[in-house]
């Protein structure tokens, strides 16, 4: 791969630079590929696909029961307590520990094995870096945590990975010094305000699905209408996603939402479903994600071919399980899953909340400010 930039049209025929690696990964069938030097942190992994949900016109209740029943298994209702409650509960916390121990408890490893390289963040917003919340647009990080990020910043060049819509993203983090990808990645822009990581002859702008924008207003609109009746649903509209929200629906009228997802998705065989916590989100099939976004970021910063780099990618969503894989295929810095309860994934540590987010990159700042005055 190479950190050369071309340009390439968006739908509109609007000239957008991106670079040749990720033009690749975008339109041919071969995911870049992985490199098998440079690895950094530990990886107790079980391997693990994100969960694409595929939509058909034939057995429809059968794929509806099927999308419930995973969204109950990937947001479990209400976790009482952070520590395990009966035996077996232990039983099976300890054991994921083991394959996936705390990222504070295992630090002095973590940062031993980041020596000599550029640490770079990737954080995911929702679960990660603010706590999850019954109405999406009440979802606020708190100021501990903005200047916790911004100082991570100073030290580390930072991008915010998330389902979100860019704009609404950054109004939430309000942050010009990070690097911002919106939509699951399909909306990735650079620092607006000086940062010394930016280099201002690779503005990085970058909209693969931009084809796809009246296509999701049109599916946003047809669903909003369809699912105006289902007390507690909720569409929103990501740009070059959607997300239907189930978080505060009753539970019984959960099929009843997810039939109208399927029904109106029919008609669109371009768009596919994935899922995240209580939500369902549509997306176009576009071979782009979490993890080609963390590809296309670390490229267009100039670490393509580099075993000069340590990516650190912090998310709590299915979706983040595609950065994580990226990160374990490289054999190049690690995935930290935000995560109370055991869970699947491809990450090599966990936090278990925000909060732990919060202290976690607290630590990360202290222990480089001291490894630079120790230098100097
Ligand atoms: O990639 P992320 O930054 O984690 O975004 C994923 C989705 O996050 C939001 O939904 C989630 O958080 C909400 C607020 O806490 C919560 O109410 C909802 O149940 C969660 O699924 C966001 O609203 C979605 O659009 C994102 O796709």
């Amino acid at each position: 791969m190479t950190n050369q930039n071309v340009l390439v049209s968006d739908a509109k025929g609007m000239a957008i630079t991106v670079t040749v690696a990720a033009k690749k990964a975008m339109f041919s069938q071969s995911v870049p590929k992985p490199m098998t030097e440079g690895g950094g942190g530990g990886c107790f992994t079980i391997p693990m696909n994100i969960k694409v949900l595929k939509v058909d016109t034939e057995g429809g209740a059968a794929r509806v029961n099927a999308w419930v029943d995973s969204l109950r298994a990937s947001s479990p209702t209400r976790v009482k307590s952070a520590t395990p409650q009966s035996l077996s509960e232990t039983v099976d916390y300890n054991s994921w520990t083991i394959h996936h121990p705390s990222a504070m408890s295992m630090f002095e490893q973590i940062t031993n094995a980041s020596k000599g390289k550029q640490i770079v963040m990737f954080l995911d917003y929702d679960g990660t870096l603010s706590p999850i919340v019954e109405d999406p647009d009440s979802a606020f990080m708190s100021n501990e945590m903005r200047k916790a990020v911004r100082d991570a910043a100073r030290y580390f060049p930072t991008a915010i990975v998330s389902g979100r819509c860019r704009d609404k993203v950054y109004s939430f983090v309000q942050l010009g010094e990070l690097y911002y990808a919106g939509s699951h990645g399909m909306d990735i822009r650079g620092p607006s305000k000086s940062s010394k990581y930016k280099n201002d002859n690779q503005a990085v702008l970058f909209q693969p699905a931009s084809e796809f924008v009246p296509m999701i207003d049109e599916v946003y609109k047809t669903l909003l209408e369809k699912t105006r009746s289902i007390s507690g649903s909720r569409v929103e509209n990501n740009k070059f996603c959607l997300s239907v929200h189930f978080r505060c629906v009753d539970e019984k009228s959960w099929a009843a939402l997810a039939e109208q997802v399927r029904l109106v998705l029919n008609e669109y065989p371009k768009l596919r479903l994935t899922q995240g916590r209580k939500v369902l989100e549509i997306r176009p099939t576009i071979k782009w994600d979490k993890g080609k976004a963390l590809e296309f970021l670390l490229e267009s910063l100039g670490y393509a071919n580099s075993n000069e780099v340590f990516p650190v990618y912090i998310g709590d969503d299915r979706t983040d399980e595609d950065a994580f894989k990226v990160l374990r295929d490289r054999g190049q810095g690690f995935g930290i899953l935000v995560s109370k309860v055991p869970k699947e994934t491809n990450a090599s540590y966990t936090l278990q909340e925000p909060a732990e987010v919060k202290d976690f990159l607290r630590r990360l700042v202290k222990w480089k400010r001291l490894s630079n005055q120790q230098r100097n």
